[in-house]
């Protein structure tokens, strides 16, 4: 069964406010972005990498690829206005049928056995996202003020979200709304459900400056 991956990469990073678009900053002497590829080639030696970038980065990544020798075999996709855009670019570069993974290039500390077993049980379930526990207590806002909710209702959402590719697909070619804030969204507005895996802490999503202090101390 072929076995993709589109890694997205399109993002403006305004939360983290530096003038370097935040998947090329270094964690550890290496680019985010290239720790990413790294996971995922360590993966599978066969899963097929579409790397979504915005076009006026693209050159700028290849110059840092051949900076640091960079060997992980890829194609680039151009980036979209939205996440959405993006993933959508990068589908249409899968080619035939098989499982897709969506996963952000800001994730890098995804663990290798989360990525296997999601692509392993997307096999039976077509729609695998991994979710971690929420571990602090959780409040509502109403018009009142707020209110306590029960954590245990809730998950944090993770990335690599696996899914058949003919169903991702589909899911895609679904009017865009500001509501699709990851793939599991778009899928689920067909009516189609999603299976839950268990996700890794340490998988977290380099937003603002201070993930990079945290992403520094988990290498
Ligand atoms: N048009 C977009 C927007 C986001 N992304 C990607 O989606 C992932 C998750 O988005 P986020 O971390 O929020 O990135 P940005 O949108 O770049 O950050 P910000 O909201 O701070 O501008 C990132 O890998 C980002 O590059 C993308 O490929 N294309
Ligand atoms: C896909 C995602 O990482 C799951 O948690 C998240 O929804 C991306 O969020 P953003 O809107 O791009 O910040």
């Amino acid at each position: 069964m072929n076995r993709y991956v589109i890694i997205v990469a399109g993002g403006k990073g305004l939360r983290m406010g530096s003038d370097l678009p935040k998947q090329f900053l270094p964690i550890g002497n290496k680019p985010v972005l290239m720790r990413t590829l790294e996971v995922f080639r360590k993966f599978d030696a066969n899963l097929q990498i579409i790397l979504v970038l915005p076009l006026a980065q693209q050159e700028f990544w290849k110059q840092l690829c051949e900076k640091y020798c960079f060997t992980v075999e890829h194609v680039v996709a151009d980036g979209g206005e939205t996440r959405f855009h993006s993933v959508k670019n990068g589908l249409a570069q899968v080619k035939g049928p098989g499982l897709v993974g969506v996963h952000d290039g800001v994730r890098p500390f995804v663990a290798v056995e989360v990525i296997r077993n999601c692509y392993i049980l997307a096999k039976q379930y077509k729609a695998v996202i991994p979710v971690i526990d929420v571990v602090e207590t959780l409040r509502h806002l109403t018009d009142a003020g707020s209110e306590t909710v029960s954590r245990n209702d809730y998950k944090l959402v993770q990335t690599p979200q696996v899914f058949d590719v003919e169903l991702l697909k589909q899911a895609y070619a679904q009017e865009y709304t500001p509501f699709f804030t990851d793939d599991a969204s778009v899928v689920e507005a067909m009516g189609v459900s999603v299976y839950l895996a268990p996700g890794n802490r340490e998988n977290i999503k380099i937003t603002t400056p201070f993930d990079l202090k945290i992403g520094s101390v988990l290498l």
